[in-house]
């Protein structure tokens, strides 16, 4: 009889809004369908954060075609920076509160049918993109949706209706920040370097944007008045943001920021501060699969 081929799923059992007991039941599940399928799976569930990267970076080595991540885009974004470059392939299971990578790749938001998509479905390349070291899936950035990251990690509660309340709450302390972009001094409320098209949740920064074109999407928008916030919010969701005077995008391989201090990054919705003002971004094309 052949050998059944590993499959392995890295589960974060804090991601999103799922409870412990629906998490289990997903592992269960995760485990009988592919055993129907002949896979021998495994599951391993994060204890740290950093430890989706170890752990698939284990898989890689051992060989393993498919890693399955059980989370939001936190650990899609660890589980995949192990698999770059690599012939294993990652499958998503979007369980978080924004589910960017999936929403934006067509991946079922429902996990078992998620599950289902990441064991049958084959390996499609896609693009991925490094802000410093830091390498993204989704999208990356600068100034006030990298200050709504942070403030959303402080907050005790996951979810949509917390992440809307921190956004509306920031706005209002927030100001524009200076950037000098590729040698040009710039006054931005916000600079993203897109992968994909969405943040999550079906908030649309970078209407146009496709995952294997070899680049990424340059979104600047520039400030604008308080009474314009309704309107660009509206875009957002209805992906028109790129129809907005006060949004500006640019095709890109690389760019190069620098701003007065140091600077607040997130990625892919993870809130990072680097300790330099200095930022280099650039796209890695080809370099992750993707079950889709
Ligand atoms: N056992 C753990 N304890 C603490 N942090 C963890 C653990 N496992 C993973 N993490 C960290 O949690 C972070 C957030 O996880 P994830 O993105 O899956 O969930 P989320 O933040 O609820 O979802 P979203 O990103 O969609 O808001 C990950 O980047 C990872 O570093």
């Amino acid at each position: 009889m052949a050998t059944r081929s590993a499959v392995l799923a890295i589960v974060n059992p804090l991601s999103g809004t799922t409870s412990a007991q629906q998490k289990k039941v997903l592992q269960e599940a995760f485990v009988r369908r592919a055993e129907a399928l002949h896979y021998a799976p495994h599951v391993v569930q994060t204890t740290h954060p950093g430890h989706a990267t170890e752990i698939a970076a284990e898989a890689v080595a051992q060989g393993v075609t498919r890693v399955l991540a059980i989370g939001g885009d936190g650990t899609i974004n660890e589980t995949a920076q192990a698999l770059r470059r690599s012939s294993t392939a990652l499958g998503i299971v979007p369980i978080g509160s924004g589910n960017g990578l999936a929403r934006h790749l067509g991946i079922p938001l429902n996990p078992m049918q998620a599950i289902e998509r990441a064991l049958s479905g084959r390996p499609v390349v896609i693009d991925s993109g490094e802000i410093n070291e830091h390498p993204f899936f989704c999208t990356a950035g600068l100034g006030f949706e990298a200050y709504v990251a942070h403030e959303f990690a402080k907050q005790s509660v996951r979810g949509l209706p917390t992440y809307v309340r921190t956004a509306f709450r920031a706005f209002w302390g927030y100001k524009p920040q200076r950037f000098r972009l590729d040698g040009q001094e710039k006054e931005l409320f916000s600079l993203t370097f897109a992968n994909a098209g969405q943040f999550g949740n079906n908030a649309w920064m970078a209407p146009t944007a496709n995952i294997a074109d070899g680049r990424l999407e340059q979104c600047e928008i520039r400030p604008f008045p308080a009474q314009a916030a309704g309107m660009l919010t509206w875009r957002l969701f209805n992906k028109t943001l790129n129809q907005s005077a006060y949004w500006r995008g640019h095709s890109i391989t690389k760019a190069s920021v620098q701003t007065n201090g140091p600077l607040l990054i997130h990625v892919d919705g993870e809130p990072v501060t680097l300790a330099t003002n200095q930022v280099d971004v650039r796209v890695l094309p080809g370099s992750l699969l993707v079950l889709l």
